[in-house]
């Protein structure tokens, strides 16, 4: 691999402290924050990263005698611009077979176009095994390496609105779905939570391109449209009675929280039942009925200590349950449309399936009633991976969680998210020894449960809002300061990839390329002319 093959753009001035040099570089080369060069120092070659830049110039002075007479003419560009050089410091983040800091003299040099197989050599790995390419460092065309055995370490994919991450994720689920092993192209079985349809393409027009999977289906609630639509439908058994209580009162009263004493009397009365009855009591006409009478017969019974007024409260709770979701959305199942036993097709298809909570595929569904299903999905997730490692064989499974501020708030947040929070702390702090990989999806990390945020450690940064840098900056184990300033003003298409599945094992500056195919969803925004000059 020669790294050193390019033509010299620089050359190294002063060695500074803990691996940091600063260098003068050619005034025509365009260079960006967090982007890399090679740095040679004779036969030792190193890996700089730009951590600042400053364009400095011989004439710069305003009042200098040679600038007074020419401002305003049009000689004062070209010999401004024949003066002037860019001054960068760089800190050294790899090196190849040896362990020195390269002293004054040493060349910069861009990153010159390396074969693949190369690539093993540039990031130091043994062989290519486990790793997926993953966009282009910044300024060059070498790949990331992406260690698919770091996967289960969880990731977090955080950008402000229209910063890339629906973008990033259908590259990344691209890149998931089409792993070459072998002869063979293999897939990360996925399931994923789609907030706005972005993936709705994927499981049918697009499908075929990803060529590793054997199985796709995205699951609505309404009827099925598409062949590989399905309506989903939810086995209510696996929820406690107080689980179900909440959930029942809090449709009733929002986001704003539940009624405790409804609560607590609907929990009662559900205590009274086997669980494996919930769907007949809770999803068919008969069970509601005969739910509500007993609920009249308990406000009866002094002895209980609930009242009529009580009673009233949760009958009409009941009510909003049946017309919302038993009958306009038709959730609950004893013979759920998505199990255990679909995980099980999922991992043996290396398969994807997508839950499309957009308003064409899950219209008028609520937060509450996303919540829901999304601790289903968890605990469904959960004991399928843990029954299955436990009975010998080992599984993995990516499970995508867009808006994720809404299953795991932190508490700051203004969503009461009680259904979802443990099972999804369950698995963020478990679910690695099962295959789990958890990814988060979200545009305001600053809202999402501290703890869990700790749990990843793989991230994704696109420009993020300035109120977020602090806790990107806690979350992540800190960025250098060229990276973290960048945060809040990375172009579209950018990324901050830090943690431990890059390769680079060290904070880095990713361009995604642009596929127009990849490029087509339903959350793009095309450019208005475009629009406006079509038929
Ligand atoms: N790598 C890229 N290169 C060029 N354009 C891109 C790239 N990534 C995204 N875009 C464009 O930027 C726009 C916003 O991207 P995207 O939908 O991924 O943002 P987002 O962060 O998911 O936004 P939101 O949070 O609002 O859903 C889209 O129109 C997309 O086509």
């Amino acid at each position: 691999m020669d790294l050193d093959k390019n033509e010299p753009v620089g050359i190294v001035l002063q060695k500074g402290q803990n691996n940091a040099v600063r260098a003068i570089l050619a005034q025509n080369l365009d260079v960006s924050m967090g982007q890399l060069l090679v740095v040679q120092d004779h036969e030792k070659i190193s890996l700089g990263r730009i951590e600042s830049f400053e364009y400095i110039n011989n004439f710069f002075a305003e009042d200098s005698e040679l600038i007074r007479p020419l401002s305003g003419s049009s000689e004062i560009y070209s010999l401004l611009s024949s003066g002037t050089v860019t001054r960068a410091d760089l800190s050294i983040i790899r090196r190849y077979g040896h362990s020195s800091t390269p002293k004054p003299g040493s060349l910069i040099k861009t990153l010159p176009e390396i074969n693949d197989s190369d690539l093993p050599d540039f990031y130091g790995l043994p062989d290519f095994n486990g790793y997926i390419k993953y966009g282009r460092l910044a300024g060059s065309n070498i790949p990331l390496l992406l260690d698919l055995n770091s996967i289960t370490m969880h990731v977090g994919i955080f950008g402000e609105t229209g910063s890339g991450k629906s973008y990033n994720m259908r590259y990344l689920l691209y890149n998931l779905s089409s792993i070459r092993i072998g002869e063979k192209d293999e897939a990360i079985p996925v399931m994923l939570i789609d907030a706005n349809g972005d993936y709705a393409d994927f499981t049918y027009t697009n499908s075929n391109m990803l060529t590793g999977r054997r199985w796709i289906k995205r699951y609505v609630l309404r009827d099925p449209v598409f062949p590989n639509d399905q309506r989903l439908t939810i086995d209510l058994s696996l929820f406690s009675p107080r689980d179900l209580a909440e959930f029942i009162t809090s449709l009733k009263y929002g986001q704003s929280g539940g009624n405790a004493l409804q609560s607590n009397f609907l929990e009662y009365i559900l205590s009274l039942h086997d669980q494996k009855d919930f769907n007949f009591l809770l999803g068919t006409p008969t069970g509601l009925d005969n739910l509500k009478q007993e609920i009249n017969e308990a406000a009866s019974n002094k002895e209980l200590g609930f009242n009529y007024s009580t009673s009233r409260s949760i009958q009409s709770a009941l009510e909003i349950f049946r017309n919302k979701v038993v009958n306009k959305l038709a959730l609950v199942s004893s013979n759920a449309s998505l199990t255990e036993n679909t995980l099980e097709v999922m991992w043996r298809s290396r398969g994807l399936a997508t839950v499309d909570f957009s308003a064409d595929a899950s219209p008028g569904i609520d937060i509450t009633t996303k919540q829901l299903i999304v601790s289903y999905i968890s605990r469904i997730t959960y004991n399928y991976l843990t029954r299955t490692k436990y009975n010998g064989s080992q599984r993995f499974l990516a499970f995508i969680i867009e808006e994720a501020q809404n299953y795991i708030p932190s508490n700051d947040y203004p969503v009461n998210a009680n259904l979802t929070k443990d099972i999804l702390v369950t698995l963020a702090t478990q679910g690695r020894k099962f295959g789990l990989s958890l990814f988060l999806v979200s545009q305001r990390p600053a809202f999402i449960d501290k703890y869990v945020l700790s749990m990843l450690n793989t991230f994704f940064f696109h420009r993020i809002y300035h109120e977020d840098v602090r806790y990107v900056m806690s979350a992540s184990g800190g960025l250098p300061e060229s990276l973290s300033h960048a945060l809040t003003s990375l172009d579209t298409g950018y990324v901050i990839v830090n943690g431990l599945m890059s390769a680079m094992r060290s904070p880095v500056l990713v361009k995604i390329p642009w596929d127009a195919r990849l490029g087509s969803y339903a959350g793009s925004v095309e450019r208005v002319e475009r629009v406006l000059s079509a038929d």
